[in-house]
C-alpha cells in the first residue's frame, strides 16, 4: 500500500505498549534540515504523547544521511537506549549519487539491526523531489517521524519481552506476552 493510501501520523494508543520506562536515541541528518526537523518533531511529539519522558530521548545530529549509520552505531554502543531512530531526507539530484546514498544507508541500517541487539528504526525519506518530502514530514500524508516513533516503541517492547522470555526460558507469545509459570522455571544452563 503506497503512502498516499495511508496517513503516516495515525496511531491507536490502545495498540501501543507502555513506553514510559524506555529510552530512545534519535540521530538526525542535517541535509535537508527543514524536512528532517519536521520528521524529528513528529517523532519526539509521538514519543512524549506515548508517555516517554523528554529526558529519556537523546538527540544527536550528523552531517548527512550516509553518516546516520555511524551515528546510530555509536549511539547504541555508548548510550543506554532501548531503540534508535535514524532520521534523514535524501532527494534525487542530477546524478546517481542519490542511488548510492539511499542504498548505502539502507544496507548500513539493516546491518546494524542484524549485528546489534538494539532495534534501529529507518526514518529516511528517499524522494524524487522536495514536495514529496514536505508531504511526508507533516504534510498531506502525515509525518514519517510519527510512524517511526511508534515503530520504535513496539520494537523496544519486543526486545524487552524477548529478553525476559529468554531468561525464563518461556515462549514469547504472538500477543507479545510471555507465559511465565507461577514459579519461574529453573534457568537452564546454556
Ligand atoms: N544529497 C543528499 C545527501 N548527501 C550527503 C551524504 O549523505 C553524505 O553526507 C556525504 O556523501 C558525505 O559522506 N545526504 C542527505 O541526507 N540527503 C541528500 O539529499
Ligand atoms: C542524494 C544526493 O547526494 C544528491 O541530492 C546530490 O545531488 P546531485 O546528484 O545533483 O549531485
Amino acid at each position: 500500500m503506497a503512502t498516499e493510501n495511508k496517513n503516516l501520523s495515525e496511531y491507536d494508543k490502545n495498540t501501543i505498549p507502555n513506553a514510559k520506562d524506555f529510552r530512545f536515541g534519535i540521530v538526525v541528518s542535517e541535509w535537508n534540515d527543514t524536512i528532517t526537523e519536521g520528521l524529528y518533531n513528529g517523532a519526539f511529539d509521538a514519543l512524549v504523547d506515548c508517555d516517554v519522558p523528554a529526558q529519556q530521548i537523546i538527540r544527536w545530529n550528523v552531517p548527512g544521511s550516509f553518516e546516520l549509520i555511524y551515528g546510530a552505531k555509536k549511539m547504541l554502543q555508548t548510550q543506554n537506549v532501548d531503540a534508535v531512530i535514524v532520521i534523514g531526507c535524501v532527494i534525487q539530484g542530477e546524478t546517481k549519487h542519490f542511488d548510492f546514498v539511499c542504498e548505502g544507508v539502507t544496507q548500513g541500517i539493516k546491518d546494524l539491526n542484524v549485528q546489534t541487539d538494539v532495534p534501529v528504526i529507518f526514518c529516511v525519506l528517499t524522494d524524487n523531489n522536495m514536495q514529496q518530502s514536505i508531504d511526508r514530514s507533516g504534510g498531506v500524508h502525515g509525518n514519517k517521524g510519527t510512524e517511526a516513533a511508534i515503530a520504535a516503541i513496539k520494537m523496544a517492547y519486543i526486545r524487552q519481552q524477548a529478553s525476559i522470555a529468554h531468561v525464563y526460558n518461556q515462549p514469547l507469545l504472538a500477543s507479545g506476552a510471555i507465559q511465565i509459570e507461577d514459579s519461574p522455571k529453573k534457568i537452564e544452563n546454556e
